[in-house]
């Protein structure tokens, strides 16, 4: 699996290409937009539950749960969008674990027809999560159980193959 290394900067995913690198040095061929997420765990090494978060806007997500993250600005390399959203949001600084590779070519996973969503495994390094901006309620969550909140649609394919990778699957 690709390492969570430095990548490259990127405004817009690019479906041309098919590794990792590809959507990390996007040439902008598409209006997709990418967004990262940040799969946090309690132990990188020995996972035991997942952080999930609740969206309060716009109102057409809000109420449904994801992962913490958010849009790769212009000029902006996709791990450092992740730190930076994820110190915005949860007020934590993380330690990035593997890339969760998903289906679409450049490893993204689709998120409706407008974004589409890089994802890492990582762990809190400093700090305690807390709800500051975008979220109203945070839970960690067995990952026995990962279906214990409304994630967003999109979100669902993404917490199936996290629960294979964590070797337990979702209850459905
Ligand atoms: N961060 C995140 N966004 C997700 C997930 N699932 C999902 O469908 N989305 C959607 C919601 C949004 O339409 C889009 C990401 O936008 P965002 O609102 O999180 O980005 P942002 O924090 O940079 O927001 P803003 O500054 O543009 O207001 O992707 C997910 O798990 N995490």
């Amino acid at each position: 699996m690709p390492r969570a290394g430095a990548g490259g900067q990127v405004g817009s995913t690019g479906r041309c290409c098919g590794t990792i690198d590809d959507a990390m040095s996007s040439t902008h061929q598409t209006p997709v937009r990418l967004v990262v997420g940040a799969a946090i765990v309690d132990d990188l090494e020995r996972p035991t539950r997942m952080l999930s978060a609740r969206r309060t806007e716009p109102s057409a997500l809000a109420g449904g749960w994801e992962l913490p993250g958010g849009k790769v600005d212009e000029g902006e390399s996709p791990l450092s969008a992740l730190h930076r959203e994820v110190l915005e949001e949860l007020g934590v600084r993380i330690r990035l674990g593997v890339h969760v590779p998903g289906p679409l070519p450049g490893s993204t996973w689709p998120l409706g027809d407008r974004f589409e969503m890089l994802v890492w495994l990582a762990e809190v390094v400093e700090g305690v999560p807390a709800p500051i901006e975008d979220h109203d309620e945070l839970r960690w969550l067995d990952l026995g159980d990962l279906r214990a909140v409304g994630w967003l649609p999109a979100d669902l394919p993404i917490v199936e193959r996290l629960g294979a990778m964590f070797g337990s699957p979702p209850r459905s």
